[in-house]
């Protein structure tokens, strides 16, 4: 049988985010990579666009892995984990040659995992999908099993895709509300930024690179000078000038209240999903 390296369950958005960083990176060739996916169309897909071996039976995958990323819904995981029932995944009394499993799922707590997985080592992540440029951030949290060398193939993984911080569980559905769903957020900040400067005259290619290009060179300014954020906002209002105009009407509109209501409700929703 074929030895993998890396078993990935769920060819979905985020697999694939992950998937296609880590070849391009050469963390794993192709040959070393196996991705379970019940759509015939995305394992077509996949296949087709990295080179990796596909299939529609997640033990197969299971099987032949030292890392296994659960990427499904959370839905879905227990029908992935009664396919997955009894497999022996690497039953060892070697730590190294034991299977990790990594899971991405939003809201689903270690405890649930750990024994589904009859306490093997599983780490809970939680990246976002700027991983596909490398430009991700995960927060982890290893489960009870896990041993410095199962953390070190995750952190390895991860740390391929973006930046990894470790964190308490307890804390994962904070970081789901903030940047795992974030994305979502500063995308539609993008879009309407756009939609705004075409209201104001701009032609729609003009008015999204500058949206895009705003967002991109505050985020790198804020990162390169680690200024605080209220510090940038004062430097570009101008006394009675066009900012503090703008800024009065996102205050208006609740813009801060927003987002900080956003990322609540969305750490109440990884909760609720993991109940
Ligand atoms: N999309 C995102 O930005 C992020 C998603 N996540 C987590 O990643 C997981 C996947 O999310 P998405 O990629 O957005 O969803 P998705 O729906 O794009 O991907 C899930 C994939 O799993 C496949 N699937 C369905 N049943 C299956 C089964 N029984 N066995 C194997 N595969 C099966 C689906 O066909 C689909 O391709 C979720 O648990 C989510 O919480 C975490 C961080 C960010
Ligand atoms: O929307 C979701 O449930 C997933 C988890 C974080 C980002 N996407």
């Amino acid at each position: 049988m074929t030895e993998f390296k890396f078993g990935l369950i769920g060819g979905g958005v985020m697999g694939e985010a992950l998937l296609s960083r880590l070849i391009a990176q050469k963390i794993y060739s192709p040959q070393d990579a196996i991705v379970s996916e019940p759509q015939a169309q995305r394992r077509a897909v996949l296949q087709q666009q990295y080179g990796v071996e596909v299939t529609d039976d997640n033990r197969k995958a299971a099987e032949v892995s030292e890392v296994l990323l659960l990427a499904v819904k959370p839905q879905i995981l227990d029908a992935v984990i009664s396919d997955l029932a009894a497999l022996s995944l690497g039953d060892t009394p070697n730590p190294e040659s034991e299977t990790v499993i990594i899971s991405i799922l939003a809201g689903v707590p270690l405890s649930k995992l750990e024994s589904a997985f009859l306490h093997r080592p599983v780490v809970r992540v939680m990246p976002n999908t700027p991983a596909t440029v490398g430009a991700g951030i995960s927060a982890i949290a290893a489960g009870k099993a896990v041993k410095p060398d199962h953390l070190e193939r995750a952190q390895n993984i991860l740390g391929a895709v973006g930046e990894v911080v470790e964190v308490p569980e307890s804390l994962l559905d904070a970081v789901t509300g903030l940047s795992g769903s974030g994305p979502a957020y500063v995308a539609l900040m993008v879009e309407a930024l756009s939609d705004g400067g075409v209201a104001a005259g701009l032609p729609r290619a003009i008015a999204s690179k500058l949206a895009l290009q705003t967002v991109l060179g505050t985020a790198e300014l804020l990162q390169q000078t680690g200024m605080h954020p209220a510090e940038l906002k004062d430097r570009v209002t101008s006394p009675g000038g066009t900012t503090i105009a703008g800024v009065g009407k996102l205050e208006q509109a609740a813009f801060r209240s927003a987002l900080i209501e956003a990322v609540k409700a969305a750490c109440e929703r990884s909760k609720e999903l993991g109940r």
